[in-house]
Protein backbone atom coordinates (compact mmCIF):
# COMPACT_ATOMS: atom_id res chain seq x y z
CA UNK A 1 0.00 0.00 0.00
CA UNK A 2 1.25 3.95 -0.33
CA UNK A 3 2.91 5.15 1.87
CA UNK A 4 2.11 9.22 2.95
CA UNK A 5 4.84 11.13 2.97
CA UNK A 6 5.39 14.35 1.91
CA UNK A 7 8.77 13.58 -0.92
CA UNK A 8 7.01 11.04 -2.11
CA UNK A 9 5.37 11.19 -6.07
CA UNK A 10 1.67 10.92 -6.02
CA UNK A 11 0.12 8.22 -8.83
CA UNK A 12 -2.47 9.39 -10.66
CA UNK A 13 -5.15 6.59 -11.56
CA UNK A 14 -7.30 7.11 -14.74
CA UNK A 15 -10.83 4.83 -13.88
CA UNK A 16 -12.48 4.69 -17.24
CA UNK A 17 -15.49 3.02 -18.86
CA UNK A 18 -18.16 2.87 -20.60
CA UNK A 19 -21.52 4.47 -19.44
CA UNK A 20 -22.98 3.10 -16.38
CA UNK A 21 -20.49 0.26 -16.10
CA UNK A 22 -20.31 0.69 -12.44
CA UNK A 23 -16.94 3.40 -12.06
CA UNK A 24 -18.40 5.49 -9.43
CA UNK A 25 -18.97 1.74 -7.49
CA UNK A 26 -15.89 1.16 -7.69
CA UNK A 27 -14.72 4.65 -6.59
CA UNK A 28 -16.60 4.41 -3.31
CA UNK A 29 -15.45 0.71 -2.62
CA UNK A 30 -12.07 2.43 -2.54
CA UNK A 31 -12.76 5.62 -0.94
CA UNK A 32 -14.32 3.00 2.13
CA UNK A 33 -11.51 0.20 2.13
CA UNK A 34 -8.41 2.14 1.42
CA UNK A 35 -6.53 1.40 4.18
CA UNK A 36 -5.87 4.66 5.31
CA UNK A 37 -3.97 5.88 2.13
CA UNK A 38 -5.83 9.25 1.60
CA UNK A 39 -7.09 9.15 -2.04
CA UNK A 40 -8.19 12.39 -3.72
CA UNK A 41 -10.73 12.39 -6.65
CA UNK A 42 -10.82 14.10 -9.65
CA UNK A 43 -14.80 13.19 -11.30
CA UNK A 44 -15.81 14.29 -14.58
CA UNK A 45 -19.54 13.83 -15.41
CA UNK A 46 -20.67 14.86 -18.77
CA UNK A 47 -24.11 15.89 -18.18
CA UNK A 48 -24.34 19.19 -16.49
CA UNK A 49 -25.61 18.41 -13.39
CA UNK A 50 -22.69 16.67 -11.38
CA UNK A 51 -24.18 13.80 -10.10
CA UNK A 52 -21.22 11.35 -9.88
CA UNK A 53 -19.69 13.56 -7.72
CA UNK A 54 -22.87 14.07 -5.63
CA UNK A 55 -22.61 10.22 -4.97
CA UNK A 56 -18.17 10.35 -4.05
CA UNK A 57 -18.51 13.60 -2.53
CA UNK A 58 -19.93 12.91 0.94
CA UNK A 59 -17.00 10.58 1.28
CA UNK A 60 -14.69 12.44 0.45
CA UNK A 61 -15.27 15.89 1.55
CA UNK A 62 -12.53 18.78 0.21
CA UNK A 63 -10.34 16.22 -1.56
CA UNK A 64 -12.94 15.68 -4.64
CA UNK A 65 -12.76 18.05 -7.70
CA UNK A 66 -15.50 18.03 -10.04
CA UNK A 67 -15.00 18.50 -13.49
CA UNK A 68 -18.50 18.56 -14.66
CA UNK A 69 -20.26 19.00 -18.26
CA UNK A 70 -18.20 17.68 -20.71
CA UNK A 71 -15.57 14.98 -21.73
CA UNK A 72 -12.27 15.82 -20.17
CA UNK A 73 -10.85 14.48 -23.25
CA UNK A 74 -11.91 17.21 -24.96
CA UNK A 75 -13.99 19.95 -23.33
CA UNK A 76 -11.19 20.21 -20.55
CA UNK A 77 -7.65 21.28 -21.85
CA UNK A 78 -5.03 19.56 -19.78
CA UNK A 79 -3.69 22.89 -18.27
CA UNK A 80 -6.95 22.58 -16.37
CA UNK A 81 -6.35 19.51 -14.89
CA UNK A 82 -3.36 20.34 -13.79
CA UNK A 83 -4.71 23.31 -11.83
CA UNK A 84 -6.84 20.19 -10.18
CA UNK A 85 -3.60 17.86 -10.01
CA UNK A 86 -1.76 20.43 -8.41
CA UNK A 87 -4.94 21.14 -5.95
CA UNK A 88 -5.08 17.72 -4.42
CA UNK A 89 -1.15 17.28 -4.79
CA UNK A 90 -0.21 19.95 -2.07
CA UNK A 91 1.56 18.75 0.97
CA UNK A 92 -1.12 20.34 2.99
CA UNK A 93 -3.97 17.91 1.35
CA UNK A 94 -1.89 14.81 2.50
CA UNK A 95 -3.18 12.63 -0.70
CA UNK A 96 -1.39 9.82 -1.16
CA UNK A 97 -2.88 8.69 -4.45
CA UNK A 98 -5.21 10.46 -7.20
CA UNK A 99 -8.55 8.80 -9.09
CA UNK A 100 -9.38 10.78 -12.08
CA UNK A 101 -13.02 8.88 -13.06
CA UNK A 102 -13.72 9.90 -16.73
CA UNK A 103 -16.94 10.34 -18.22
CA UNK A 104 -18.52 7.19 -19.44
CA UNK A 105 -17.71 8.68 -22.63
CA UNK A 106 -14.25 9.68 -23.16
CA UNK A 107 -11.19 8.47 -24.57
CA UNK A 108 -8.93 6.89 -22.21
CA UNK A 109 -5.83 7.80 -24.24
CA UNK A 110 -6.88 11.39 -24.39
CA UNK A 111 -6.76 11.63 -20.18
CA UNK A 112 -4.24 9.13 -20.24
CA UNK A 113 -2.01 11.58 -22.53
CA UNK A 114 -2.90 14.74 -20.37
CA UNK A 115 -1.67 12.84 -17.38
CA UNK A 116 1.81 12.30 -18.58
CA UNK A 117 2.13 15.59 -19.95
CA UNK A 118 1.74 17.46 -16.51
CA UNK A 119 5.32 18.87 -15.21
CA UNK A 120 4.17 18.49 -12.01
CA UNK A 121 7.00 17.39 -9.96
CA UNK A 122 4.68 15.44 -7.76
CA UNK A 123 2.33 14.06 -10.16
CA UNK A 124 3.10 10.55 -11.72
CA UNK A 125 1.26 8.42 -13.86
CA UNK A 126 -0.24 5.40 -11.96
CA UNK A 127 -2.11 3.57 -14.79
CA UNK A 128 -5.37 3.00 -16.12
CA UNK A 129 -8.23 1.01 -15.02
CA UNK A 130 -10.82 0.12 -17.55
CA UNK A 131 -14.24 -1.15 -16.11
CA UNK A 132 -16.21 -3.66 -18.11
CA UNK A 133 -20.13 -3.99 -17.62
CA UNK A 134 -20.34 -7.52 -18.17
CA UNK A 135 -24.10 -7.35 -18.56
CA UNK A 136 -24.11 -5.01 -21.30
CA UNK A 137 -20.55 -5.74 -23.02
CA UNK A 138 -21.34 -7.66 -25.65
CA UNK A 139 -23.57 -5.41 -26.72
CA UNK A 140 -21.85 -2.56 -26.06
CA UNK A 141 -19.19 -3.91 -28.17
CA UNK A 142 -21.10 -4.41 -30.84
CA UNK A 143 -22.29 -0.77 -31.12
CA UNK A 144 -18.43 0.60 -30.69
CA UNK A 145 -15.98 -1.21 -31.53
CA UNK A 146 -13.90 1.12 -30.00
CA UNK A 147 -13.96 -0.43 -26.97
CA UNK A 148 -11.80 -3.27 -27.66
CA UNK A 149 -8.95 -0.35 -28.41
CA UNK A 150 -9.73 0.95 -24.59
CA UNK A 151 -9.34 -2.79 -23.27
CA UNK A 152 -5.91 -2.64 -25.02
CA UNK A 153 -4.51 0.15 -23.36
CA UNK A 154 -5.78 -0.37 -19.84
CA UNK A 155 -3.40 -1.63 -17.06
CA UNK A 156 -6.07 -3.27 -15.02
CA UNK A 157 -9.61 -4.52 -16.55
CA UNK A 158 -12.45 -4.61 -13.81
CA UNK A 159 -14.98 -6.83 -15.30
CA UNK A 160 -17.54 -5.90 -12.67
CA UNK A 161 -21.74 -6.95 -12.30
CA UNK A 162 -20.52 -10.04 -12.81
CA UNK A 163 -23.93 -11.08 -10.83
CA UNK A 164 -25.61 -9.73 -13.94
CA UNK A 165 -23.83 -12.22 -16.32
CA UNK A 166 -24.89 -15.03 -18.03
CA UNK A 167 -21.74 -16.98 -19.07
CA UNK A 168 -19.53 -15.32 -16.34
CA UNK A 169 -16.34 -17.95 -17.92
CA UNK A 170 -16.80 -17.03 -21.61
CA UNK A 171 -17.00 -13.18 -20.70
CA UNK A 172 -13.64 -13.55 -18.64
CA UNK A 173 -11.86 -15.37 -22.06
CA UNK A 174 -13.41 -12.96 -24.20
CA UNK A 175 -12.06 -9.57 -22.11
CA UNK A 176 -8.57 -11.37 -21.64
CA UNK A 177 -8.17 -12.37 -25.38
CA UNK A 178 -8.60 -8.41 -26.15
CA UNK A 179 -6.49 -7.20 -23.07
CA UNK A 180 -2.65 -6.71 -24.11
CA UNK A 181 -0.66 -6.46 -20.77
CA UNK A 182 -3.50 -6.06 -18.04
CA UNK A 183 -5.00 -7.85 -15.19
CA UNK A 184 -8.24 -9.02 -15.41
CA UNK A 185 -9.88 -9.44 -12.56
CA UNK A 186 -13.75 -10.28 -11.85
CA UNK A 187 -16.12 -7.99 -9.51
CA UNK A 188 -19.19 -7.42 -7.93
CA UNK A 189 -20.53 -3.85 -7.63
CA UNK A 190 -16.61 -2.99 -8.14
CA UNK A 191 -15.02 -4.89 -5.26
CA UNK A 192 -11.65 -4.89 -5.82
CA UNK A 193 -8.64 -5.00 -3.77
CA UNK A 194 -7.64 -1.47 -3.71
CA UNK A 195 -3.53 -2.81 -3.48
CA UNK A 196 -4.57 -3.56 -7.52
CA UNK A 197 -4.55 -0.02 -7.96
CA UNK A 198 -2.58 1.67 -6.07
CA UNK A 199 1.16 1.25 -6.10
CA UNK A 200 1.14 -2.73 -7.67
CA UNK A 201 4.26 -2.12 -9.60
CA UNK A 202 6.75 1.25 -9.12
CA UNK A 203 5.11 4.18 -10.97
CA UNK A 204 7.97 4.39 -13.30
CA UNK A 205 7.66 0.68 -14.78
CA UNK A 206 4.26 2.18 -15.72
CA UNK A 207 4.74 4.93 -17.11
CA UNK A 208 7.21 3.18 -19.06
CA UNK A 209 4.87 0.44 -20.12
CA UNK A 210 2.32 3.23 -21.89
CA UNK A 211 4.29 5.33 -23.90
CA UNK A 212 3.33 8.41 -25.89
CA UNK A 213 4.19 6.20 -29.59
CA UNK A 214 1.67 3.77 -27.51
CA UNK A 215 -1.12 6.00 -27.25
CA UNK A 216 -0.39 7.15 -30.63
CA UNK A 217 -0.61 3.62 -31.55
CA UNK A 218 -3.91 2.67 -30.70
CA UNK A 219 -5.45 6.32 -30.84
CA UNK A 220 -8.31 5.71 -33.54
CA UNK A 221 -7.12 9.34 -34.96
CA UNK A 222 -5.98 11.46 -32.25
CA UNK A 223 -6.95 14.51 -33.41
CA UNK A 224 -10.61 13.17 -34.61
CA UNK A 225 -12.99 14.40 -32.13
CA UNK A 226 -15.88 12.97 -34.14
CA UNK A 227 -14.60 9.67 -33.90
CA UNK A 228 -14.87 9.88 -29.97
CA UNK A 229 -17.74 7.82 -28.06
CA UNK A 230 -19.26 11.15 -27.12
CA UNK A 231 -19.26 13.01 -30.48
CA UNK A 232 -22.61 10.46 -31.10
CA UNK A 233 -24.40 10.90 -27.27
CA UNK A 234 -26.47 13.59 -26.49
CA UNK A 235 -26.84 14.84 -22.77
CA UNK A 236 -29.98 16.60 -21.35
CA UNK A 237 -29.72 17.38 -17.37
CA UNK A 238 -33.33 18.08 -15.77
CA UNK A 239 -33.97 19.44 -12.31
CA UNK A 240 -37.19 20.28 -10.63
CA UNK A 241 -38.08 21.75 -7.76
CA UNK A 242 -41.67 20.02 -7.95
CA UNK A 243 -41.76 17.03 -6.97
CA UNK A 244 -42.10 13.84 -9.69
CA UNK A 245 -45.34 11.81 -9.14
CA UNK A 246 -44.44 8.23 -9.17
CA UNK A 247 -46.70 6.73 -11.07
CA UNK A 248 -46.20 8.95 -13.96
CA UNK A 249 -42.13 8.81 -13.59
CA UNK A 250 -42.34 4.65 -13.99
CA UNK A 251 -44.66 5.51 -17.48
CA UNK A 252 -41.84 7.46 -18.46
CA UNK A 253 -39.10 5.05 -17.89
CA UNK A 254 -40.96 1.97 -19.40
CA UNK A 255 -41.61 3.99 -22.11
CA UNK A 256 -38.39 5.59 -22.71
CA UNK A 257 -36.19 5.43 -26.19
CA UNK A 258 -34.12 2.77 -27.50
CA UNK A 259 -31.38 5.23 -27.92
CA UNK A 260 -31.93 6.40 -24.06
CA UNK A 261 -28.78 4.51 -22.94
CA UNK A 262 -28.27 6.19 -19.07
CA UNK A 263 -30.23 7.62 -16.82
CA UNK A 264 -28.93 8.77 -13.65
CA UNK A 265 -29.73 11.41 -10.67
CA UNK A 266 -31.64 12.06 -7.58
CA UNK A 267 -35.45 12.02 -7.31
CA UNK A 268 -38.35 13.98 -4.82
CA UNK A 269 -41.66 12.32 -4.27
CA UNK A 270 -42.27 15.37 -2.29
CA UNK A 271 -45.60 14.05 0.33
CA UNK A 272 -45.10 10.30 -1.31
CA UNK A 273 -41.96 9.89 0.53
CA UNK A 274 -40.54 13.37 2.62
CA UNK A 275 -37.64 11.29 4.45
CA UNK A 276 -36.19 9.77 1.31
CA UNK A 277 -34.94 11.06 -1.79
CA UNK A 278 -34.32 8.22 -4.54
CA UNK A 279 -31.14 7.47 -6.61
CA UNK A 280 -32.34 6.44 -9.75
CA UNK A 281 -30.01 4.72 -12.54
CA UNK A 282 -30.83 3.45 -15.54
CA UNK A 283 -28.17 1.42 -17.64
CA UNK A 284 -29.69 -0.22 -20.88
CA UNK A 285 -33.23 -1.69 -20.23
CA UNK A 286 -31.49 -2.25 -16.30
CA UNK A 287 -33.66 -0.16 -13.67
CA UNK A 288 -33.29 0.61 -10.09
CA UNK A 289 -33.77 3.13 -7.41
CA UNK A 290 -32.41 3.31 -4.40
CA UNK A 291 -34.16 5.54 -1.59
CA UNK A 292 -32.05 7.00 1.43
CA UNK A 293 -32.57 9.55 3.77
CA UNK A 294 -32.32 13.21 2.00
CA UNK A 295 -28.92 14.84 3.35
CA UNK A 296 -29.61 17.55 6.29
CA UNK A 297 -30.31 20.81 4.97
CA UNK A 298 -30.29 19.57 1.31
CA UNK A 299 -32.43 21.64 -1.07
CA UNK A 300 -35.31 19.14 -2.40
CA UNK A 301 -34.81 18.94 -5.71
CA UNK A 302 -35.09 16.37 -8.56
CA UNK A 303 -31.86 16.49 -10.97
CA UNK A 304 -31.53 13.64 -13.51
CA UNK A 305 -29.08 13.60 -16.43
CA UNK A 306 -30.48 11.65 -19.33
CA UNK A 307 -27.07 10.13 -21.59
CA UNK A 308 -28.09 8.69 -25.07
CA UNK A 309 -27.90 8.59 -29.27
CA UNK A 310 -30.06 9.78 -31.66
CA UNK A 311 -32.54 11.47 -28.63
CA UNK A 312 -35.33 14.23 -29.10
CA UNK A 313 -33.95 16.45 -25.68
CA UNK A 314 -36.68 18.88 -26.40
CA UNK A 315 -39.54 15.77 -26.24
CA UNK A 316 -38.02 14.12 -23.61
CA UNK A 317 -37.62 17.93 -21.55
CA UNK A 318 -40.92 17.48 -22.33
CA UNK A 319 -42.58 14.34 -20.67
CA UNK A 320 -40.05 14.96 -17.91
CA UNK A 321 -42.04 18.33 -17.15
CA UNK A 322 -45.53 16.55 -17.20
CA UNK A 323 -43.89 13.82 -14.85
CA UNK A 324 -43.63 16.36 -11.88
CA UNK A 325 -47.09 15.70 -9.86
CA UNK A 326 -48.54 19.47 -9.52
CA UNK A 327 -47.31 19.76 -6.09
CA UNK A 328 -46.56 23.05 -5.03
CA UNK A 329 -42.45 22.94 -3.95
CA UNK A 330 -41.70 23.00 -0.64
CA UNK A 331 -45.41 22.85 0.83
CA UNK A 332 -45.52 21.73 4.63
CA UNK A 333 -46.46 18.12 4.42
CA UNK A 334 -46.15 16.17 7.94
CA UNK A 335 -42.96 14.14 7.75
CA UNK A 336 -43.78 10.45 7.81
CA UNK A 337 -47.81 10.72 6.70
CA UNK A 338 -49.37 8.20 4.62
CA UNK A 339 -50.15 9.34 1.33
CA UNK A 340 -53.82 10.02 0.22
CA UNK A 341 -52.57 7.76 -2.62
CA UNK A 342 -50.76 4.79 -0.90
CA UNK A 343 -50.60 2.82 -4.19
CA UNK A 344 -48.34 5.39 -5.89
CA UNK A 345 -45.08 4.36 -5.03
CA UNK A 346 -45.52 0.50 -5.64
CA UNK A 347 -44.35 0.96 -9.35
CA UNK A 348 -41.02 2.60 -8.01
CA UNK A 349 -40.79 -0.09 -5.02
CA UNK A 350 -40.44 -2.66 -7.59
CA UNK A 351 -37.40 -1.11 -8.55
CA UNK A 352 -35.91 -0.94 -5.24
CA UNK A 353 -33.66 -3.36 -3.48
CA UNK A 354 -34.66 -5.52 -0.43
CA UNK A 355 -32.98 -3.86 2.61
CA UNK A 356 -32.02 -7.45 3.86
CA UNK A 357 -30.19 -8.03 0.47
CA UNK A 358 -26.50 -7.49 1.27
CA UNK A 359 -25.24 -5.25 -1.32
CA UNK A 360 -24.00 -7.01 -4.55
CA UNK A 361 -25.33 -10.23 -4.26
CA UNK A 362 -29.18 -9.48 -4.52
CA UNK A 363 -29.87 -8.10 -8.45
CA UNK A 364 -32.37 -10.08 -9.61
CA UNK A 365 -30.73 -10.99 -12.82
CA UNK A 366 -30.70 -7.92 -13.54
CA UNK A 367 -34.11 -8.22 -15.32
CA UNK A 368 -35.70 -4.65 -16.57
CA UNK A 369 -38.73 -5.81 -14.20
CA UNK A 370 -36.93 -6.97 -10.63
CA UNK A 371 -40.39 -8.57 -9.77
CA UNK A 372 -41.90 -10.49 -12.96
N1 LIG B 1 -26.12 -5.70 -10.38
C1 LIG B 1 -25.07 -4.91 -10.28
N2 LIG B 1 -25.23 -3.60 -10.38
C2 LIG B 1 -24.13 -2.82 -10.25
C3 LIG B 1 -22.84 -3.35 -10.02
N3 LIG B 1 -21.96 -2.33 -9.97
C4 LIG B 1 -22.67 -1.20 -10.14
N4 LIG B 1 -23.97 -1.47 -10.30
C5 LIG B 1 -25.08 -0.54 -10.52
O1 LIG B 1 -24.94 -0.01 -11.85
C6 LIG B 1 -25.45 1.32 -11.88
C7 LIG B 1 -24.39 2.26 -12.46
O2 LIG B 1 -23.27 2.28 -11.58
P1 LIG B 1 -22.29 3.54 -11.52
O3 LIG B 1 -21.20 3.19 -10.55
O4 LIG B 1 -23.04 4.80 -11.30
O5 LIG B 1 -21.71 3.52 -13.00
P2 LIG B 1 -20.74 4.60 -13.71
O6 LIG B 1 -19.80 3.84 -14.57
O7 LIG B 1 -20.13 5.50 -12.68
O8 LIG B 1 -21.80 5.41 -14.57
P3 LIG B 1 -21.51 6.70 -15.54
O9 LIG B 1 -20.70 7.68 -14.72
O10 LIG B 1 -22.85 7.20 -15.89
O11 LIG B 1 -20.77 6.20 -16.72
C8 LIG B 1 -25.86 1.65 -10.44
O12 LIG B 1 -27.22 1.35 -10.31
C9 LIG B 1 -25.03 0.68 -9.62
O13 LIG B 1 -25.61 0.38 -8.35
C10 LIG B 1 -22.71 -4.78 -9.93
O14 LIG B 1 -21.63 -5.36 -9.79
N5 LIG B 1 -23.86 -5.50 -10.07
Amino acid sequence: MVERSSGRQIPVVVLAGFLGSGKTTLLNHLLHHSGGSRIGAVVNDFGAIEIDAMAVAGALGDSTVSLGNGCLCCAVDGSELDVYLERLARPSAGIDVIVIEASGLAEPQELVRMVLASEHPRIVYGGLVEVVDAAEFEETRARHPGIDRHLGLADLVVVNKLDRAANAEGLLDVVRSLVERAAVVPATYGRVDPELLFDCRPAEERVGQLSFDDLHRHGPDADEHAGHLHARYDSLSFASAAPLDPRRLIRFLDSRPEGLYRIKGYVDFGSYDTVNRYAVHAVGRFLRFYPEPWPAGAERLTQLVLIGTGIDSAALRKELEEVCGGEVPGASVVPGAPHADEQGMWGVLRYVQEPDDPQGQEDPQGQEDPQG
